[in-house]
């Protein structure tokens, strides 16, 4: 595999938990651009967001991205917001295989509870401003070379099938 592989999908729709997996059964190198930044400052996102503002994770965001998409043969999970730039949209469909993980509202919603404390971007939205928040990312990741309907697939279900779909290309 020349290429590196990128997951993209609004945040909390496994490409952390996918990502490690794939990269497992590819026996290839994992990286995580959102632990990737939170090593570099030694704090979690929500913390980076209030001490440093939004403004600078996304550019830490960008950076390491733009870079990491260039190498080869790696699996790499993005944040859920990294595709609102352009530039790091660009990078990856030039450099690399992106993969969109596609999940229904009606799906996502049960995981909310779990991705609450961490995510600052959800952190003080009603359900509603969730949703609208949900429905604008969608095109954003309109961008991509492979989609992957992930309602009701497992973990291992989810693997099999973008391993299936990469041998296609
Ligand atoms: N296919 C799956 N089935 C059930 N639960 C899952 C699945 N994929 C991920 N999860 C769970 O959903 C939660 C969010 O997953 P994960 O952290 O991988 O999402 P993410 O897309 O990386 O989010 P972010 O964009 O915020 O980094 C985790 O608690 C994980 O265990
Ligand atoms: O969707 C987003 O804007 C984010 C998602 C997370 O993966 C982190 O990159 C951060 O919390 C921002
Ligand atoms: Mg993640």
């Amino acid at each position: 595999m020349k290429k590196s592989i990128v997951l993209i999908g609004f945040m909390g729709v496994g490409k952390t938990t996918l990502g490690k997996e794939l990269a497992r059964k590819l026996q290839c190198g994992f990286l995580d651009i959102d632990a990737e930044i939170e090593a570099k400052y030694g704090m979690e996102a929500v913390d980076i967001f209030n001490v440093y503002g939004e403004k600078e994770f996304r550019k830490t965001e960008r950076e390491m991205i733009v870079d990491a998409c260039q190498l080869e043969g790696k699996v790499i999970s993005v944040g859920g917001g990294a595709f609102m730039q352009e530039e790091i949209r660009k990078a990856c469909m030039e450099h690399a295989i992106v993969i969109f993980l596609d999940m229904s509202f009606g799906y996502w919603k049960e995981r909310i509870s779990l991705l609450l404390p961490t995510r600052p971007v959800l952190q003080g939205k009603s359900l509603e401003e969730i949703k609208s928040l949900f429905d604008e990312r969608q095109a954003i990741y309109n961008e991509h070379h492979i989609r992957l309907p992930i309602d009701n697939l497992d973990v291992d279900a989810a693997v099999q099938t973008i391993h299936d779909k990469l041998k296609l290309l």
